[in-house]
């Protein structure tokens, strides 16, 4: 396990008020719900659920249900932007350069939570303003293969929330943050470790979403854009992470690295010579 210092909280802030430390702490815990709330309508939207609640349906759109309906052309333009947005948010706001600029305007005990409100509003947008493409691309008509399908995919989802919980769960959406601003103390040091699935995979979150999103009982031609453009992602998003834990942790997670695989348990991992930003003096 390698540590890295964070910025304190009350650093930043020696004079925040009571008042101001509250404000900061209802904002945290405000951006931490909707997150939740936004995050189990993603699980609903990707699986095609439907949650009825005194005859009501509370998810009225799915990912293959109920969004405008346009021609084929509009809808591809449209999913695309809405994915482009996502994934500009989360690779933008995530870098360390950003950050530092940003902490000059958003207090720093709140610039997690911040960008935790920033991407629940782009998943939110792109949940809402999902055009459906309804061809099916495959079915499965056997209904225990559809049930053993259904299942693996809502793995996929277990292994993302669990997988929070083993690196941080309160410290990716912010609340760790705010709690530690309220009570004015500093926040622990930011640690590199590998538990349970960190052993067998780099990236068990990354890799739970491409199960989640990949193994669908039907697929549709919206639902493979979906899942082909958010791999892509993945696998960008995997590049600058590892870029940033390589700057933080140096030879410790280029050791790791060489150990265990990215994203496919057993698959050989990344021989020591890799591309040269992999190899720290
Ligand atoms: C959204 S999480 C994704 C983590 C990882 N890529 C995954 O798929 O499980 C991104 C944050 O996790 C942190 N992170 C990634 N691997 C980590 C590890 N082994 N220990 C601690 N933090 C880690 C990164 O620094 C980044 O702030």
């Amino acid at each position: 396990m390698t540590t890295m210092e964070s910025p304190s909280p009350t650093d930043t802030a020696p004079a925040a008020t009571l008042l101001t430390r509250t404000v900061y702490l209802a904002y945290g815990v405000t951006a931490y719900v909707a997150f939740l709330v936004v995050f189990l309508w993603a699980i609903a939207f990707v699986e095609n659920a439907s949650i009825v609640i005194g005859g009501v349906d509370i998810v009225p759109r799915t990912i293959d249900r109920g969004g405008p309906s346009t021609g084929v052309v509009a809808a591809v333009v449209v999913d695309l932007g809405l994915l482009t947005l996502f994934a500009a948010q989360h690779s933008v706001m995530a870098r360390d350069g950003f950050k530092r600029r940003w902490t000059r305007i958003v207090p720093q005990p709140i610039e997690r939570s911040t960008y935790v409100l920033a991407a629940t509003a782009c998943l939110a947008a792109l949940l809402w303003w999902w055009h459906p493409i309804t061809t099916t691309v495959w079915d499965v008509s056997t209904s225990a293969l559809r049930w053993v399908l259904v299942a693996a995919s809502l793995f996929g989802w277990v292994l993302v929330l669990t997988s929070t919980f083993l690196i941080n769960h309160f410290d990716l959406f912010g609340l760790r943050q705010v709690v530690a601003n309220a009570r004015r103390r500093p926040l622990p040091p930011y640690r590199f470790i590998t538990p349970l699935w960190y052993g067998i995979v780099r990236h068990p979150i990354y890799l739970g979403f491409v199960i989640a999103f990949w193994v669908a009982p039907t697929m549709t031609a919206g639902h493979l854009l979906f899942a082909c453009a958010t791999t892509g992602y993945v696998f960008i998003g995997i590049h600058l992470e590892e870029r940033d834990l390589i700057r933080d942790f140096g030879n410790d997670y280029v050791e790791y690295r060489r150990r265990v695989p990215m994203l496919v348990p057993g698959l050989r991992a990344r021989r020591a010579s890799g591309p040269a930003h992999a190899r720290v003096a």
